[in-house]
Order: C-alpha cells, then structure tokens, then sequence
C-alpha cells in the first residue's frame, strides 16, 4: 500500500519539474537529478529537454510496474483469502449433524458458497482496493498541498463532501438491492436443481416453460439488482470527474489573473491537473469499496453466519483405528424422535433389541418411521426421548464416531458419483489407495462382477453424474458393494435391493447372510421374501412397534409381539 502510495508520488512530483523545464530549458541545471543523469550518459548536446523525458519516462514506467506488482500481490491475497473462506464455510457445512441437512434446502448451501465469490469480487477486492486508495488518496493530496495548498485543500476537501452526500443518497438502495441479490441468488439455484432434478417429468410433461419461466423470475430480479447496484457504485464517477475538469478549467482562468500570466502558473496547473487525474480514480475506489460493501450486507452476513457454524467437537476426534467390534448388540429403550419441536412424534415410545450377529427387518407402511428408526440407530438422528444402548453402553455423542465406524449403509437412493465403478465401491477412497482384490469380492458378492466383466472399461468405468448410465438395480448393487467393501460389522440396508429382480435380489441376500455371525445386519423392505433369512421383523406403525416375529412365525399367521401391542391381523405392506 505504502509502495504504491510511493509510486503515485514519484510521478505526481516528477510532473511539476518536467513541466518547469518544458517551459523553461534553462533551468536544467537547477534539477540535481537530471544533472546526474546527464554525467551518467555524458550527455553532450545542448538540449536537455530529451533526457528529461527519459527521465520522467523512466520514473512513471517504475510507478506503474510497482503499482501493478502492488496490484498483482493484492488480487493474490484477496483471491487466497476467498478460496480459505469457501473452504470453510463446505467444511463447516459437512461437519453439521445430519438433523441440520434434513431441515435446510441443499440449494441454500449452494447459494451460499456462491455467496463466497460475491464477497470476493464485491466486498474483499474493492475494500482492499479503497483502502489502497485512501492511502494513495492521503499521499496524493498531500502533495498537491505542497504544491498549492489552498487550491487543494478546498478541491479536496469539497469532492469529498459530495462522495459523502452521495453516501447518504445511495446507501438505501445498494443495501435493498443487496437483498434481492441474495435472496433470488439462493431461489436461482433451488429453480435450476428443481428443473434438473426433475427432467423425466419435465420432458415427459413438456413443462420446461414454466421451469424457464421461474428461474427468469429470480434471476431476473437478481441480474437487474446487480445492473442496478453496479450503476449506482460506478456511475458517481462521471459526474464528479466533470466537475472536476469545470473545475480546474476555472482554476486555470484564475490563476491566468494572477502574476506572470498562465504560463507562469502551466507548472503547478499542471501538477494539481495530474494530481487531481489520480486522486478522482482513488475517491471514485473508496467510494466503490463502501458501495460493494453496503450492497452485499446480506450476502455478508449469510456467509459470516456459515462461517460460525460450531462444528460438534465428536467430528473432530479422529476416529479410533483399531476399531473394537459389536459384543453383544444394539437395544433401543423406549425411544421417541420428533423432526422439528412443533411437530409430532414420528417415533414414539419404542423399545427393541437387536442381538449381535442378527438379521432383522423393519416393515410397516410407507411414512410409519422405518428409515427414521434405522438413523436413529446409525446415530444420525438423536432421540428425543429415551435411550439407545451399543452393547449395553449409552450411545452418546461422545462414542457417537466410533459406532458409526462399524456401519455400513445402503440408503434408499443410492448417491454415485461421476467416477469410476472403482471409485464408487470403495467410497471415499483416492484412486491409488483402492484395494482392487476387496473391490472385486464386493461387487461378485453384490452380484453384480459379472457386468462389470462386460464393460470395455471394466471396473475404470465411468458412471456419469449420479450413475446416470447404469440402471436402477446396476446403481442399488454398486451401493451394496460399497457398503461390502466396507467390511464393517452392521450392515444397514434400507430398501436396498428394491430394484433387484427377484432371482438377483435372493443371491444378493445369499451373499449377505454368508457374511457370517460377526455382522448384524439390519433392513428395511417392502418385498416380504427379502426378509425371509430375517431372525426377528419389526412392524411399525405410526412409529410404534406394532407387532414383531420370526419370519416363519408371521408367515404361518402368528404373532410373538407382547400382549400390549397384539393386534389381529399381521398385514406387510407390500
Ligand atoms: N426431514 C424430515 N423432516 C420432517 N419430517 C420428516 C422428515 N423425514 C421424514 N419425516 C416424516 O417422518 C415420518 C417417517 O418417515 P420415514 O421416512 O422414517 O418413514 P418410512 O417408514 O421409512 O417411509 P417409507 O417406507 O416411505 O420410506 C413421515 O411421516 C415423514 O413425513
């Protein structure tokens, strides 16, 4: 900043004697530097008016390579500060509890990481730059002082007081303009997931107007408030520029008036119209800075709030390497779970017990809590009420991390993305540290080796986004590998082999009742045929146990649920 501030001086001072000397060649010996100059490159002629301009070239070049150093050092460290910031808000974002990503939109953090490069380009680049510009600015000034301190002084002094007023006039509108920008920044960003998110339906419904028409609805009220901030940040330059120039046109005649007429005074006119040159870009920045500032307050305060997101300290830890195994088994006590306070309960007053090694499955019409129950046990959801115990231990958010190391989940919607078969078994992990032994036993046992064999690529194929080009049971059976390939020691499948026709979907089960006593494996399915090496099926109802029973026991009509929850019929809903 000082360097620059140095540099615009170099310049602004090395006007005034150059102009002197353009009037008045005779008085070059009057300027020592130019004198030494001249010995350096034993300067013969008469006119030394040449070496004079070498000399100002010289000084104005160096200005300008400082000032783009200075320039280049700065867009560097802006640019650094907005990738660490943009780096912490996602970090922040993924090490929220999963109760925080069910209750937001994805379109909100989306936005909001947009919101980062606003800030960039809207608040840390122009008010690193204003801040360089009042330096520069105070540098500027008082150096005109010197050469005339009244002239200065009062120019100074009163195109301030109009960047001031026009402060007050366009505070009001920046700052709205800032909120519609970072409203319609967010509902842009939900229009275009909602539009892509849904394509069958649109192409099928021929509805992609209406998507159109809604994201033109907020993106044009985003655009037009940044057209419109954009203005009101840069255009107060032009006016003020033109009074400036009126300005010193007026000067010019007065100090015409004065003695030795206008030539006398070309010197100094000279030095305050250069001055006057640079100070106007340097106010037109402050000005700028305060006008990014104030029109993206909103945007700023998203970005602050992301910023202090409390990461719960269990993420933190390290997940223990030596993980110990399941001992005994898993047992819920009368646990009840609401999703937001002022919602009822969607689990209520559930008491089971899951013993090591066991094959359980969860029934029970579609919204009675199935998944929810199995977050719960995963410890991605806390209970409301009553308690879950990991072999006879209170599960906690302080032992929290170490059991979720020992699962291993297949969710509904399986996610996959865009990389190779590879990548997506073994999840999580950089190419080079993939077991391709372990990958290859998980996809043979997820029944699904077999084509990968007949891909050209084989296991380096690519999927596409979200497995786009793989069928719905080519996709279920790579989330099955994957959580094979986990070799964890619960196995959470939830509907996961809902696409799975009959003849793969039993091998697959085959598979994952060989896994052997050490793995428990808890699932959630419609087909009741999945269930069937189940040890124990839990039926929900409204979030309560309805009944539970053996697979047998239920087939042959009975009932082994507790006298409390006995109900007539037993109905899987299919
Ligand atoms: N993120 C959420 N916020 C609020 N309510 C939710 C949320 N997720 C689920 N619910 C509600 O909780 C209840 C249980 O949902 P859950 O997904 O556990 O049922 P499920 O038995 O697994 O259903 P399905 O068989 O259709 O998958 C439903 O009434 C649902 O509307």
């Amino acid at each position: 900043m000082i360097i620059g501030a140095i540099a615009e001086l170099a310049t602004l001072g090395a006007v005034m004697p150059f102009l002197a000397l353009l009037a008045n060649p005779t008085l070059a010996p009057n300027f020592p530097l130019l004198q030494k100059l001249l010995g350096v490159v034993a300067w013969k002629g008469d006119n030394t008016i040449l070496p004079a301009i070498m000399l100002f070239a010289v000084v104005a070049l160096s200005a300008a390579a400082i000032r783009m150093l200075v320039a280049w050092a700065s867009a560097k460290w802006i640019f650094g500060v907005a990738a660490d910031i943009g780096m912490e808000v996602y970090r922040r974002t993924l090490y929220q509890p999963y109760s925080f990503h069910v209750s937001r939109n994805t379109s909100q953090i989306i936005a909001g990481l947009n919101k980062v490069q606003t800030m960039a380009f809207d608040v840390i680049n122009p008010l690193v730059q204003s801040t360089m510009a009042l330096v520069i600015s105070i540098a500027i000034l008082s150096a005109l002082i010197l050469i005339d301190p009244v002239t200065a002084g009062v120019a100074g002094l009163g195109f301030a007081a109009l960047y001031l007023l026009v402060t007050r006039v366009t505070g009001r509108t920046l700052r709205a303009n800032g909120k519609t920008i970072a409203e319609n920044e967010t509902r842009r960003v939900q229009a275009v997931q909602e539009g892509l998110g849904a394509i069958r339906d649109v192409l099928i419904d021929g509805t992609q107007d209406i998507y159109v028409r809604r994201f033109w609805e907020f993106d044009s009220a985003y655009r037009r408030a940044q057209a419109a901030n954009n203005f009101v940040g840069g255009s107060p330059r032009y006016l003020i520029e033109s009074m400036g120039m009126v300005f010193i046109a007026f000067l010019a005649f007065w100090l015409s008036l004065r003695m030795g007429g206008l030539s006398a005074a070309i010197p100094a006119l000279g030095a305050l119209a250069m001055g006057a040159q640079k100070l106007f870009p340097q106010m037109q920045q402050i000005y700028y800075g305060w006008a990014g500032l104030s029109g993206s307050s909103t945007a700023l305060a998203e970005v602050t709030s992301m910023l202090e997101l409390p990461i719960p300290e269990e993420y933190l830890r390290r997940c223990p390497v030596g993980r110990t195994r399941l001992e005994q088994g898993v047992a819920l006590c009368n646990v009840s779970f609401r999703y937001r306070e002022d919602a009822p309960d969607v689990v209520a007053g559930l008491s089971l017990d899951i013993p090591r090694g066991s094959r359980v499955g969860f029934v029970g019409k579609t919204g009675s809590g199935k998944s929810t129950v199995l977050d719960l046990i995963m410890g991605l959801l806390e209970p409301t009420k009553g308690r879950i115990e990991i072999d006879g231990k209170l599960l906690t958010r302080d032992n929290r991390r170490e059991w979720q190391a020992r699962i291993a989940h297949v969710p509904q919607a399986i996610y996959l993305t865009d990389a190779t078969i590879a990548e997506n078994i073994a999840f999580g992990l950089n190419a080079p540290d993939i077991d391709q032994a372990r990958v290859r036993e998980a996809a043979d046992k997820a029944q699904l080796a077999d084509f990968i064999e007949t891909l050209p690529a084989q296991y380096d194929t690519q999927v596409g986004e979200r497995g786009v080009r793989l069928s719905g049971g080519q996709r279920q059976r790579i989330g099955l590998a994957r959580a094979l390939y986990k070799n964890a020691d619960v196995l959470v499948l939830d509907e996961a082999t809902s696409a799975l026709d009959e003849g793969t979907e039993s091998a697959v089960m085959e598979a994952i009742n060989s896994l052997g006593e050490d793995t428990t494996v808890l699932m959630v399915a419609h087909r009741t045929s999945t269930l069937r090496n189940c040890d124990r099926i839990f039926e929900l109802k409204n979030g309560r146990l309805f009944r539970e029973g053996a697979y047998e026991q239920i087939t042959r009509g009975e009932d082994a649920a507790p006298e409390s929850s006995k109900s007539t019929s037993w109905v899987i809903d299919e």
